[in-house]
């Protein structure tokens, strides 16, 4: 949540000429407008997760698009089967990073960081490690990881706030291509 898969996602379709699709926005979609909050509030995370299961097996029989997956759709195993009908990358971004930018816009479209009370970004970062603790290994599956603590360091920045979103693109497109074999109907 909020590692940047739909800015980068976006700016790597437009490069690519491919089509963008966030796959929230497909379930979304499919409950007939009902945002993702919403349908958490309704049906609990369970709930949520069937329809997003069943938005990827879609999104995966389309060719030639850059899907931003929701943060844990890596949780599933059944996922990854039509994750990896493409190219699938995690964007690496530090905890506390994260938290301050899901702080900046506001946790009301992201259930699983809303909370009441408290102060928001105490309580985002917390969650947030918690949960990056528990999907790591389910994020690692991924063909390609994109750290942000490595690009920095890479492109000799000190801090990965310096880093541009189309530095990240160009990093998730190179990773990409080097994978470009492995995937049909790119
Ligand atoms: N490299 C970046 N530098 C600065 N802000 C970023 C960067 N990537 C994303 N953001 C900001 O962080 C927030 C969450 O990004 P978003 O792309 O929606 O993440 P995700 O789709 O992974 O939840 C947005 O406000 C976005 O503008
Ligand atoms: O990490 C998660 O479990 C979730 C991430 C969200 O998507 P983003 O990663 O786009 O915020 C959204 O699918 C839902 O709130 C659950």
């Amino acid at each position: 949540m909020g590692s940047g898969k739909t800015t980068v996602g976006k700016i790597l379709s437009e490069s690519l000429s491919y089509l963008f699709n966030d796959s929230d926005d497909y379930v979304e979609e499919a409950m007939g407008g009902t945002s993702v909050a919403q349908i958490f509030k309704q049906g609990g995370e369970s709930f949520f997760r069937e329809y997003e299961t069943e938005a990827l097996q879609k999104l995966s029989m389309m060719p030639r698009q850059v899907v931003a997956t929701g943060g844990g759709a890596v949780i599933r195993p059944i996922n990854w089967k039509y994750m990896r009908q493409g190219i699938t990358v995690f964007l690496d971004v530090p905890v506390d990073v994260l938290a301050s930018r899901i702080n900046a816009v506001g946790t009301h479209t992201r259930p699983l960081l809303h909370f009441d009370s408290g102060d928001a970004y105490t309580k985002a970062f917390m969650r947030l490690l918690t949960l990056s603790k528990k999907r790591s290994e389910a994020y690692a599956k991924a063909d390609a990881t994109v750290s942000l603590l490595t690009l920095a360091a890479s492109l000799q920045l000190e801090d990965v706030l310096d880093i541009t979103p189309i530095a990240i693109a160009t990093d998730v497109f190179f990773f990409s291509f080097s994978n470009l074999s492995r995937v049909k109907n790119m």
